[in-house]
């Protein structure tokens, strides 16, 4: 399989602190990756430099075998990843049929028709075909975070990057949002999510990372990972995570 996305040598600072360490991982393309770890262990930010939503301060990123640059990341980030927040970050002034359309229409140059279409069949897949014309802020922050999964797919980028997507949901309202995450996973994009759902880890991904004060610890595919992992900082991480 071909490397989708190659990190190499990233380092990130923001100001002095060292928040990403000499970071190296590649992602091969339709490769469902889950990045866990304790909270300030740089996490987000790793999957920030994948779309350059963050600079990485020294060391590189290729994605489909092209080096991601000041000059091309715009470009880049709109070919091949999009990604998917903690909070939504939909478009509060639009319908949600706006805001699936959006990017397609203003970035991709579809025709309103088309976008419309691939739009109308994304929310029929997260089931939502009916909300269409509503505001984001009338529905629940589970529904909102669906049409956020659903704006994600109707750019047909090879690449989704989720950033911890359940954490700001209430219990109720999380599994559903993994229910949607669970069937994309069958479709041959990439993957890579920040998550704490360790149950979405064990189902959907082909290999998981354990990240720690910036570095990558652990590694490994979810049978291994969970049943044996090496490193004690790892361990310890699961034993308060799982128990
Ligand atoms: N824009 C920023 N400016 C300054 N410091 C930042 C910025 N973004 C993140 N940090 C710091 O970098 C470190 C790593 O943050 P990051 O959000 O990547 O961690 P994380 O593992 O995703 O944590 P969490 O699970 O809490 O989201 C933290 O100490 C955080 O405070």
């Amino acid at each position: 399989m071909a490397n989708m996305i190659e990190i190499r040598g990233l380092n990130k600072y923001f100001g002095d602190l060292h928040v990403l360490k000499d970071i190296n991982l590649t992602v091969e393309a339709g490769e469902k990756l889950v990045v866990i770890g304790p909270s300030g262990s740089g996490k987000s930010t790793l999957i920030r430099c994948i779309d350059w939503l963050e600079e990485p301060t020294t060391g590189e990123v290729l994605i489909d075998g092209q080096l991601v640059t000041k000059k091309n990341h715009l470009e880049m980030a709109r070919k091949y990843s999009s990604m998917v927040f903690q909070q939504f970050n939909l478009y509060p002034n639009m319908t949600v049929l706006g805001n699936l359309t959006l990017a397609p229409i203003k970035l991709q140059k579809k025709s309103k028709e088309e976008a419309t279409k691939t739009a109308m069949a994304a929310l029929e897949r997260v089931g939502l075909a009916q909300k269409a014309g509503e505001y984001p802020q009338n529905l629940s922050g589970g529904q909102q975070q669906r049409v956020a999964i659903a704006r994600a797919m109707c750019t047909k980028q090879p690449i989704i990057l989720f950033d911890e997507p359940t954490s700001a949901l209430d219990p109720e309202m999380i599994q559903e949002v993994l229910d949607v995450m669970i069937e994309l996973a069958h479709e041959n994009i990439t993957m890579v999510c920040v998550t704490h759902e360790m149950n979405f880890a064990k189902q959907v991904a082909d290999r998981v990372i354990f990240m720690d004060d910036g570095q990558i610890l652990e590694e490994g595919t979810p049978e291994h990972f969970f049943t044996n992992p090496q490193n004690p900082r790892c361990q310890d991480f699961l034993n308060k995570i799982l128990h």
